[in-house]
């Protein structure tokens, strides 16, 4: 509905609230006399021209995002292009590979500030500068919420990293590096030379880790132009979606399309089709369920289970195949993949509208892969079931585990068990935190062989705190060097998208807040069936309720004690917060608030 006819103003944009409002002179000249003190004129600002935010996530500091500094000079133009006011503001910096203790922890601070800016300020839509993990869906979050036009442009991934002839990829090759270098086959200086290799340009990972997977997320739920996610940050391609992007968004205030008109059921269940097709990121079911849980809409890990563990794996991209994000944006990107499902029957909701006034069917029917080799045919998958598992038992009530990437030497050593090829059982071994992670892993008492199951407790939203990717456990250097290059491992934290270990993640409920896994003691048996989905400790009732009380106990006192103490006013105050990963991670009491922009009208100032 118009602004005008919801709050029955004289005002056509919201805009017009602060700078053309016939209905307070008064104000309206305080609003616009601060703003024309860099040389906007008074006829611009009152000419009925949508005023456009570029949310600016690119910084310093966020070298994945950095790009996008260059990129707001081609939407700026596109936004003047098409008859709006561009006006730039910057994000709370998230960079994962930078920000400790984890940049999860900013992903809701990020939210919180840009719904204060969009709903403040005097912005009719906005541009989502979306790129490194939580960037994206920080930002669809706050646009879910706020509920004004919006439109997403990735900034894009770095191009293929290369090393003597070998694609490098982003994050995958640093577990690489690391095995290479337990077994004594590399050197620190080679192990930094091979890191590096894999980041070459600007733009963010360029293997389907977690940033390529929410961008893609992003465009499947339709809140990006057909192709803007995979184009590579540096090439040409790139700058003229961030134009067109601009160009977009203005008609889009003028049509009044929204983001609660673009991400609807429909949407999100597309795009769980689109992860399983791309082997997208274990990150991605706690992002798509925050960012529905702001626009109202139940998502949960059943629906991921149920909508995406059939569906086939197409895309050939490290770290559950070979390519890289060049690769992909030359096969098609996201419009041939889409395609390919759309060919197969397998997307459920081809009507479903996108940013740019078309449905996904139209914008992508008939745009299928140009190279088979790395998008292949919806027919001849590289996977049949691709998608996640949702696991229950005593240990959690849901935890996520990425069927793509369980490799065929791990299938043939674990899913083996007579009689059973779906059931692995073993012992565990289990660490509170990376740092007793890393400290231990190589001690020997801990007789950690190829059947045993690495734990990690104490990493999610409230134990680490901010939910970290530290799940990320090798096996410890002895076996390494006789070739057992991955142990299956649970935790209640999360893992980086670009790992490629059988692992069961986002455990929640997490330990430091009393889940099964705190109850778990080294030498414990642990069975896991993949056709049941069940994950439990093979330890009788009795014990494990003895194990309940005791834990009880030490929670009325404070609570275990790896949990460690908060260190800023933040992270205390989203540990009182915070939902669970399978809830999305949420800050409790914002979920309330949506719509926010057509509900209420902001108070003014003086
Ligand atoms: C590679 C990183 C930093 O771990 C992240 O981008 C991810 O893919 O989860």
């Amino acid at each position: 509905m118009p602004y005008d006819a919801k709050h029955g103003t004289s005002v056509k944009l919201r805009s017009q609230l602060w700078f053309d409002n016939p209905d307070d002179p008064d104000m309206t000249a305080l609003y616009i006399e601060r703003y024309m003190n860099w040389g906007l004129t008074r006829e611009e600002l009152q000419s009925g021209r949508p005023l456009i935010g570029i949310a600016q996530s690119g910084s310093d500091l966020a070298p994945c995002n950095r790009h996008h500094l260059v990129l707001a000079e081609r939407v700026r133009e596109g936004i003047r292009e098409a008859g709006g006011i561009a006006f730039e503001f910057p994000v709370h910096p998230i960079q994962e590979t930078g920000r400790r203790p984890t940049a999860a922890l900013d992903r809701n601070l990020a939210y919180l500030g840009l719904v204060e800016t969009l709903f403040g300020y005097p912005i009719d839509g906005v541009v989502l500068t979306t790129g490194c993990d939580k960037t994206t869906p920080s930002q669809l979050m706050a646009a879910a919420t706020v509920n004004i036009p919006a439109i997403a442009l990735s900034v894009g991934p770095m191009l293929n990293g290369w090393y003597r002839g070998v694609r490098t990829g982003s994050g995958t090759i640093k577990w690489l590096a690391k095995k290479l270098k337990a077994a004594d086959e590399i050197g620190w200086a080679e192990y930094y030379e091979l890191v590096a290799s894999s980041a070459p340009s600007p733009g963010f990972c360029n293997t389907m880790g977690t940033a390529t997977t929410m961008n893609s997320l992003a465009e499947a739920l339709g809140m990006m132009l057909p192709g803007c996610a995979a184009i590579p940050a540096p090439h040409k391609e790139r700058a003229q979606i961030a134009y067109l992007t601009g160009r977009r968004i203005v008609e889009m205030v003028r049509e009044d399309l929204k983001p609660a008109d673009i991400m609807t059921r429909a949407a999100f269940e597309n795009a769980i089709v689109v992860n399983s097709a791309i082997g997208g990121s274990t990150n991605a079911p706690i992002h798509l369920v925050a960012i529905a849980r702001h626009l109202g809409i139940e998502l949960t890990n059943d629906d991921w289970e149920r909508i995406g563990h059939a569906v086939p794996l197409l895309l050939d991209m490290q770290p559950a195949g070979r390519f890289l994000g060049e690769d992909f944006h030359r096969a098609g990107g996201v419009p041939a993949i889409v395609a390919e499902l759309i060919e197969g029957g397998l997307l459920p909701h081809p009507g479903a509208t996108t940013a740019n006034g078309r449905t996904i069917g139209e914008n992508c029917a008939g745009r299928r892969s140009w190279d088979r080799e790395v998008i292949r045919a919806h027919d001849e998958p590289i996977l049949a079931e691709a998608g996640f598992l949702n696991l229950k038992g005593n240990l959690f009530g849901s935890a996520i585990m990425k069927t793509s990437v369980i490799s065929a030497a791990f299938r043939e050593r674990y899913l083996s068990d007579p009689g059973d090829p779906d059931a692995f059982e073993g012992r565990a071994v289990v660490f509170d935190g990376r740092e007793d992670y890393h400290a231990r892993i190589n001690d020997p008492e801990l007789a950690i062989d190829e059947r045993t199951i690495l734990v990690m407790r104490g990493a999610g939203p409230v134990g680490y705190p901010g939910g970290a990717e530290v799940v990320n456990m090798q096996p410890p250097d002895a076996l390494l060097k006789k070739g057992i290059m991955e142990l299956p491992c649970i935790g209640d934290g999360r893992q980086s998208g670009t790992s490629g270990s059988p692992s069961i993640l986002n455990a929640a409920p997490e330990a430091a807040i009393g889940g099964g896994l705190a109850l778990l003691r080294t030498g414990d048996r642990i069975r896991i069936d993949l056709k049941t989905r069940e994950a439990n400790v093979l330890v009788p009732d009795e014990e494990l309720a003895a194990r309940r009380r005791a834990l009880d106990e030490t929670l009325a006192h404070g609570g275990p004690g790896y949990v460690p103490p908060s260190q800023t006013p933040w992270q205390e105050i989203q540990r009182q917060l915070v939902t669970q990963f399978d809830e999305g991670m949420v800050l409790k009491p914002a979920v309330k608030y949506r719509d926010v922009a057509h509900r209420y009208r902001p108070r003014d100032n003086h």
